[in-house]
């Protein structure tokens, strides 16, 4: 079932995926070519979420950005069309510690900003295995679940590239390349008709909110945690209560 239309911008005319998408070239799970290689952008985590800079402090912040990013590898690596994690990250201890839980991680070359550093990863994994699957998942998803991942990327085979908006239905959390197409990222801000317009077709699957809700403030991390925090932001998100913690409104 797809979501029904949530504003004029449906109606541009572009196919949107529906959970009764068949699986278009790949086969089965099973099927090696059927898994995808996701690349993880994270900032350095002493400039990452200064949107969070507010209700977290800045002693915080940095840490919150890291269990994000925890999370968000850690749910991408138990995902079951996930064959494997390219961290693109410049951070020292973020490199230790997402590579401990089973990520490749790359450095952020060329250093020109969020989409140089997808393109540069997605490049990594084709230099490797050309040919793979590859998606661009940001690091900002701490309630994100496997399962809703995997129905994501399923949803995605059927596409050169598709792309799954964010909670608010403005940016991107998530964008497929299957194996003959180039990632060609546009992430930032309002990225949604950014994909849109560069020719991906939005998936359109309910019940998926985990790999939709990525958090920049205050009222998206009560949002998270609504849906249910990973372990290591759920350890952070308890130190908010000494600290102030995010209420509605805060930015
Ligand atoms: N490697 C890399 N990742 C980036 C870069 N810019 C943003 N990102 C990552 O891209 C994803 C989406 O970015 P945002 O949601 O804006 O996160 P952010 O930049 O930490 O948040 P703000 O400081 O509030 O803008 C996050 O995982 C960021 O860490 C960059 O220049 N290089
Ligand atoms: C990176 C993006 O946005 P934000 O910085 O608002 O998370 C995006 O949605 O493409």
């Amino acid at each position: 079932m797809g979501r029904e239309p949530a504003g004029p911008q449906w109606e541009a005319g572009h196919a949107r995926t529906r959970e009764t998408t068949r699986d278009g070239e790949f086969a089965t799970d099973t099927d090696p070519t059927a898994r995808w290689s996701l690349v993880v952008p994270l900032k350095p985590l002493p400039l990452a979420k200064s949107r969070l800079a507010g209700p977290a402090g800045d002693e915080l912040r940095p840490r919150l950005a890291l269990a994000f990013a925890q999370d968000t590898v850690a749910a991408a690596l138990a995902c079951p069309v996930v064959r494997d994690v390219v961290v693109v990250t410049d951070d020292p201890t973020a490199a230790v510690e997402l590579a401990a839980l089973g990520a490749r991680v790359v450095p952020d070359a060329p250093g020109a900003g969020l989409n140089a550093a997808l393109a540069h990863g997605a490049r990594t994994v084709r230099v490797a295995r050309p040919g793979a699957a590859v998606a661009a998942l940001n690091a900002d998803l701490p309630a994100l679940r496997p399962d809703e991942l995997a129905r994501v990327l399923r949803a995605a085979r059927s596409f050169p590239r598709a792309f799954l908006t964010d909670a608010a239905e403005i940016g991107t959390t998530l964008l497929t390349a299957t194996p003959d197409a180039e990632l060609n990222p546009a992430f930032g801000g309002p990225s949604r008709l950014r994909h849109l317009s560069s020719g991906a077709v939005e998936i359109a699957l309910t019940g998926v909110d985990s790999v939709r809700r990525d958090v920049d403030t205050g009222n998206d991390l009560l949002a998270a945690a609504e849906l249910g925090l990973g372990p290591y932001t759920a350890a952070r998100y308890a130190e908010l209560d000494g600290l102030g913690a995010p209420r509605p409104g805060a930015a």
